[in-house]
């Protein structure tokens, strides 16, 4: 049974010249119950506009162009007793409903998403310790989001719990009555993350959770969200610019460039049979966990402003493997493990599997084995490819 399933979503911006910001194009992940899943990519790759999109958070000029956001919840008014969607919901072609008990999300107005964000799904936004108020206690705040989202809870009842919740993010209790001036920056991020969890979220969004701390807070805070995992079987889906983070905690991930997944699959794939040159040049840009004295080696040029992009593979103007079908069009999906009767790629809409967008997919080998070396990132110019 999958929490959440995301077909083909793609999210645009308006933006005053009267072009539109294609921030995510025909994105597409599952996550299952329990599981850490992973976005990971460069600033502007479309990471947090994904995130939001998914609790309808998106800037006013953002908006979901087309795809559907299907989560394993049923809203009151739509199931029966036993919380199951009632037949007749389902048969309604008007209430975004599916016989397997999921809803999508991306059809709800804002007062039905308003039910289900903070109680079914919670998000740690990016910058998330400067989210805390500075006038209100810290344990304050959370039996607020408490309260706010379970009227039937008791304020005593919601003190005993944010109590519990810091100390379970390793927060002693008695430091509920503290303002956030009083805590360290890993003291915050810790508080914020209890916060999240207070209404016992199926999925929890954490945009950058470990961005602005250092080395050893950040391993601290990716124990906390482990353990929170273990303990509550909390789904977590995190998003990261840093993919050795990423290797760290989640079990898979969606490696993203310019508004498209450029490959997806479980990490030790990823990691061990990197299939994109992206994910490459990626990988060269971070110390990994197996090889910390590796030269590090950035992927020359920017990345796209994805203002009306053209048709052709979002990353080849950055790519040292780029051909002339690059140019042509963005590559689909291919299955990374298998291939037809004639040996040649298949196309994948597979979300469990191994997946790449790139044409050259038939000289894997090669291509990994130039992009360990840096003259074949640093040596073409732009023009020459
Ligand atoms: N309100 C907005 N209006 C127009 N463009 C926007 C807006 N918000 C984001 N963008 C653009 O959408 C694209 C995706 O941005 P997004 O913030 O989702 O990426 P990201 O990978 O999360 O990066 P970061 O980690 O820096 O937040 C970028 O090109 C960004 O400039």
């Amino acid at each position: 049974m999958t929490l959440l399933e995301v077909n083909d979503l793609s999210i645009r911006y308006a933006v005053d010249d009267g072009s539109a910001v294609h921030a995510s194009d025909d994105v597409n992940f599952s996550v299952e119950p329990g599981e850490t899943y992973g976005l990971v990519g460069e600033s502007g790759c479309g990471k947090t506009t994904l995130a939001k999109s998914l609790v309808h958070l998106l800037d006013d000029n953002g908006y979901i162009e087309d795809g559907e956001v299907w989560f394993e919840t049923t809203l009151p008014q739509w199931a029966d007793e036993n919380g199951d969607p009632k037949q007749s919901v389902i048969d309604d072609p008007d209430k975004p409903v599916r016989a397997d008990g999921k809803t999508d999300l991306a059809q709800l107005n804002s007062k039905q998403i308003r039910d289900i964000r903070w109680r079914d799904i919670a998000i740690i936004p990016q910058s998330a310790m400067n989210a805390l108020n500075p006038v209100y206690k810290v344990g304050d705040q959370i039996v607020e989001a408490i309260l706010r989202h379970e009227p039937e809870t008791t304020a005593e009842e919601a003190h005993e719990r944010a109590r519990d919740l810091l100390e379970r993010v390793g927060i002693e209790p008695d430091r509920a009555d503290d303002y956030a001036h009083q805590f360290s920056g890993g003291m915050k991020q810790r508080a914020v993350i209890a916060m999240a969890m207070a209404c016992g979220p199926d999925l929890l969004i954490a945009d950058e959770p470990t961005t602005a701390l250092d080395v050893i807070i950040q391993d601290r805070i990716l124990e906390e969200l482990e353990a929170l995992q273990e303990e509550f079987g909390v789904s977590i889906l995190v998003i990261s610019h840093d993919i050795s983070v990423m290797a760290e905690i989640c079990d898979r991930m969606a490696v993203m460039y310019g508004g498209k997944v450029m490959e997806s699959g479980r990490t030790e794939e990823i990691f061990d049979a990197t299939a994109n040159p992206y994910t490459l040049g990626l990988k060269n840009s971070f110390p990994t966990i197996t090889s910390k004295d590796q030269d590090l080696v950035s992927i020359p040029g920017t990345p796209p402003t994805l203002r009306d992009p053209d048709e052709g593979c979002r990353f080849r103007e950055r790519c040292p493997f780029a051909v002339e079908e690059c140019h042509a069009a963005h590559p689909p999906m291919y299955d990374v493990a298998t291939a037809d009767a004639e040996g040649r790629a298949v196309e994948s809409t597979d979300r469990r599997a191994h997946t790449t967008a790139c044409y050259r997919i038939d000289e894997l080998e090669q291509i990994r084995t130039d992009a360990i070396n840096e003259s074949t990132w640093t040596d073409q110019t732009i023009e020459s490819r």
